[in-house]
């Protein structure tokens, strides 16, 4: 595909630290003094119940929203003072996965080239074949089913090279296919030196050496 430079691995340091952090929604208090290390290709699946706060704290990790108290590190420095920096090396995908279904799945992935300053569209029908996207490149992607938008959404991740990669839930609507398909991505990332979060009622312990699990409760 496009020649993207590669993910430098940073060897005995910890990519993402989080410090404490406590989060409040609704006079709830979803999480306290929340604290973890994420390394260089390493992977993290955060669990728990409808309502636990995993949305919340993959928002927080990746600078949307501001906790009640602690910080976000990465690479030992605050998001909040290199948010820049940290923007570049980040790539997250949400549950809105930020696919225009007014365009085609072409269009989508050309814009998201250009955004990166990239302007080789020569392969991109290549990689949404690779995706099962054969055929139904030109259309409006509203028109596609939910998993062919959502492999749309997630062609980006055979389009970046940013060392962490926050997904929620990226395996929603996916069929056995794209699930496999979207492992071996993760796998590929990990191996670069990549490092993943994600949420996902998927059990992923089967698939990944090194899964680190941070399970959620449903506090009142
Ligand atoms: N912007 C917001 N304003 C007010 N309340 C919010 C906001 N965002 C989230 N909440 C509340 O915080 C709680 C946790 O929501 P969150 O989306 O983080 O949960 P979740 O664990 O991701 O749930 P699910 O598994 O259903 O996606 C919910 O009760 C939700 O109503």
């Amino acid at each position: 595909m496009v020649d993207y430079r590669p993910i430098l691995r940073t060897e005995n340091t910890n990519l993402l630290e989080v410090k404490s952090v406590t989060c409040v929604k609704q006079e709830r208090c979803l999480f306290e003094a929340l604290s973890f290390t994420l390394g260089s290709g390493k992977i993290m699946q955060i669990e728990g119940p409808n309502g636990a706060g995993k949305t919340s704290l993959l928002r927080i990790l990746s600078g949307f929203a501001q906790p009640e108290e602690g910080e976000v590190l990465f690479e030992q420095r605050s998001i909040n003072d290199y948010y820049d920096e940290f923007a570049a090396e980040l790539l997250f995908i949400g549950h809105k996965t930020g696919v225009n279904t007014q365009l085609t799945a072409f269009e989508n992935v050309c814009h998201w080239l250009r955004v990166h300053g990239y302007n080789d569209e020569s392969q991109v029908y290549d990689l949404l074949g690779k995706l099962g996207l054969v055929g139904l490149e030109d259309v409006p992607v509203r028109t596609l089913s939910a998993g062919q938008q959502r492999r749309v959404a997630l062609v980006r991740l055979w389009l970046n090279s940013s060392k962490l990669w926050i997904l929620d839930e990226p395996f929603t609507a996916l069929d056995k296919k794209g699930v496999a398909m979207l492992q071996c991505r993760f796998n590929e990332h990990l191996e670069q030196g990549g490092s993943i979060l994600l949420t996902t009622h998927q059990d992923l312990t089967q698939h990944f050496e090194q899964l680190q699990t941070l399970v959620l409760e449903y506090r009142h």
